[in-house]
């Protein structure tokens, strides 16, 4: 006889929420009682005013979990909206992740034995997925959830994609996301899509993860892990440095960490590597990494706080909210999501990176040196290096972070990493920050202007670099607030918001609906066309390449061998970068004809002080004479400006007629 499921009520007044146990870049975790059914669950709470971007990730989060059944995954039992929270309320997992575990007891990793248990259970999961056509796209350690008992579940498919989906959903599996140290070189290429073996590549990550306490390359700024884990032979464990660790433990992650996803094993055919042979039952992950641990919500809080503590020894250096973002980065959090064109047409104009790839190979694998006794997995090997070439170096992932100083830099800003993580970015990427409108201008305008700058700056043409700021703040709002915390005593405060709206438990289209309609009418993002892509907390737009890679339309018009393809990608960032410089001067130009307006309304006052007098008597004061000069010079500026935007604007129609043609020719070729 078939026992009868568990009914979770969809109702918040049904919930008892204890204390905060974990918390990601959407969502915050909270241990809670379900009432009638007396029984411990957790809470995902998720602020969909907050994710008014991704809201379709959300959408696809909790359908696959409701949908899931297997024991190695995390399901949720229900989901419904209160006030303008998601709730998903899910089994209570009360080891808390294995990354939590790692950096309460284990800070230097796990031991093998306990590896292959955890990587066992985590790859039946994924053995699972792959055959119901879901690649989960986020296996990382902070994803492995264990249980009092040590029994495993892999979560978080807030990333996750499905093979079998058309239309907007399969364009998903085009889109870049993940989290950098995890993700797979053909995720950030995107040149033949990706699939399932994305997936094998973040298990190889997070095995070493856990083998070391961190992901390789977890020190570095995003834009470098990208270019290292694209350009550089795969990390992997080293036969000199990881010792401790069995052949078969560096085969099974050598053949993860293959370059071609075609060569890297399925997960079925993983699980039957030697090296899972040693995993053990789940009693024995209970006595080897759970025994002694305090309650999972202490073990939170006092993360927490550590992490805190870090931010604000951060931040009283720089006084810098950048920090606190990458501080989350280094936390592992993922919805790192870039636009992967930028990135890629970034990473291309980064010629001295080149000159990188030596040092950077010493973190890559000692696959190249290893034998593959994992029989039909191909391994590739790339730029493989001789112990003699470099005798002193290990290819460990860890080494090369303990030598980060050793790696040259991509830019200058790199090097004072993790102190300038975003400052680095920005120099490739526009990352908005709402208040940080161009300085200097309000500077002008609040403090008024001495004569010789602005001449100076009149005479000197505008340059209008790839820098714009204005957007959310970067700080995870919930660092330094205790408003996220709902404890019993404040249940009654916060009742009042916990009303049930609507079960979320099926597909949330037609919320998403408002929520994109109302994200489009945001004042915000009526201003801002130069941004091309808002992911997660960062809208990301193209830098200005037009000082890298000058847009010239008569070599433009003169290409003809080139495949339409090529042609379309190389011209979309000069597209793009003529985009952003238009809307930059056209702010640039809105900034003037206020100060232009400003100036010429203190002229005004200053002319109506001596009634009917302005207009025909001379300008007697060397003052006034100034402003007046002022005024004119700003005025043909204006003008200036004015002609430039035109200019600027047939270009671009230009090239968006040229780049649809080629579109076009595309098409029709394929
Ligand atoms: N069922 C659960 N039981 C116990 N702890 C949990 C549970 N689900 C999540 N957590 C904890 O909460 C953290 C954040 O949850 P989750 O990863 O789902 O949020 P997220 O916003 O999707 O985060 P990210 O995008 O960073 O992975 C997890 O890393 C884990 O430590």
């Amino acid at each position: 006889m078939e026992v009868p499921k568990e009914r979770f009520p969809v109702n918040a007044e049904d919930y008892k929420v204890y204390e905060e146990v974990g918390e990601g870049v959407s969502a915050s975790v909270y241990r809670a009682l379900c009432v009638p059914l007396n029984k411990i669950v957790a809470i995902k709470v998720l602020d969909l005013e907050k994710c008014n971007n991704d809201l379709d990730g959300i959408r696809r989060e909790v359908q696959t979990m409701s949908l899931i059944n297997h024991p190695n995954l995390l399901r949720a039992y229900c989901s419904f909206t209160t006030g303008h929270n998601l709730w998903v309320v899910m089994p209570y997992m009360a080891g808390g992740s294995c990354l939590h575990i790692m950096k309460t007891s284990f800070p230097e990793g796990f031991e093998e034995p306990v590896i292959a248990t955890l990587l066992r259970e985590v790859l039946k999961a994924l053995v699972y997925l792959h055959a119901h056509g879901h690649i989960h796209r986020d296996v990382k350690a902070g994803n492995i959830l264990v249980d009092f008992n040590g029994s495993i579940k892999l979560a978080d498919f807030g990333v996750s994609a499905c093979m079998f989906d058309t239309g907007d959903r399969q364009r998903v599996r085009n889109t870049f996301v993940g989290t950098p140290c995890w993700m797979a070189p053909e995720v950030m290429q995107q040149l033949h899509g990706y699939d399932f073996k994305a997936d094998i590549w973040s298990f190889g990550i997070t095995a070493l993860e856990l083998a070391h306490g961190h992901a390789p390359f977890s020190k570095y700024p995003p834009m470098k892990v990208l270019l290292m884990t694209l350009q550089n032979a795969p990390p992997g464990l080293d036969y000199e440095r990881d010792k401790k660790f069995s052949k078969s433990f560096k085969e099974m992650v050598a053949a993860c960490l293959v370059k071609d996803p075609k060569k890297r094993p399925s997960s079925e055919k993983l699980l039957k590597h030697p090296f899972f042979k040693q995993a053990r039952t789940p009693d024995y992950l209970q006595r080897t990494i759970l025994d002694g641990l305090p309650p999972l919500g202490d073990r939170f809080r006092m993360l927490k706080a550590k992490e805190a503590d870090l931010l604000l020894q951060n931040s009283e250096l720089n006084g810098n909210k950048d920090h606190l973002s990458q501080q989350e980065y280094i936390r592992g959090i993922s919805a790192w999501n870039f636009n992967l064109e930028d990135l890629k047409n970034q990473a291309a104009l980064i010629q001295d990176y080149d000159e990188n790839s030596n040092a950077n190979d010493q973190n890559s694998s000692s696959n190249s040196k290893q034998e593959n006794g994992f029989n039909d997995v191909g391994l590739q090997l790339e730029k493989p290096l001789s112990p003699e070439i470099i005798p002193n170096h290990s290819d460990d992932a860890s080494h090369l972070e303990d030598e980060i100083d050793e790696v040259p830099n991509l830019e200058d800003s790199f090097a004072s990493f993790p102190m300038k993580p975003l400052q680095a970015l920005k120099g490739c990427f526009d990352i908005d920050e709402d208040s940080a409108v161009d300085e200097k201008l309000l500077d002008t305008e609040e403090n008024g202007i001495e004569n010789q700058d602005l001449k100076k700056s009149l005479q000197q043409p505008i340059i209008i670099g790839p820098k714009k700021h204005s957007s959310g703040s970067l700080l995870p709002d919930n660092v330094f607030s205790s408003k996220k915390l709902i404890g019993d005593f404040e249940r009654e405060s916060t009742q009042p918001g916990f009303r049930v709206e609507r079960s979320y438990s099926g597909p949330l289209q037609s919320r998403q609906k408002n929520n994109t309609a109302n994200s489009f009418n945001t004042k915000e993002d009526a201003s801002e066309e130069a941004v091309v892509q808002r992911k997660g907390r960062f809208k990301v737009t193209s830098a200005d390449l037009s000082l890298k890679a000058p847009v010239n339309n008569s070599n433009l018009s003169g290409i003809t061998s080139p495949p339409a393809s090529s042609i379309a990608t190389s011209l979309l960032p000069s597209l793009q970068s003529i985009l952003q410089h238009n809307a930059l001067q056209r702010e640039e130009l809105y900034k003037l004809i206020k100060f232009v307006e400003q100036v010429s309304g203190n002229c005004m006052e200053y002319g109506e002080a001596g009634p009917n007098e302005s207009s025909q008597t001379p300008l007697s004061s060397p003052r006034e004479r100034e402003l007046q000069s002022q005024v004119i010079q700003l005025q043909q500026r204006n003008g200036i400006l004015a002609e430039q935007l035109q200019r600027q604007k047939m270009k671009n129609a230009q090239l968006e007629m040229k780049l649809s043609d080629l579109m076009k020719k595309e098409n029709i070729q394929e």
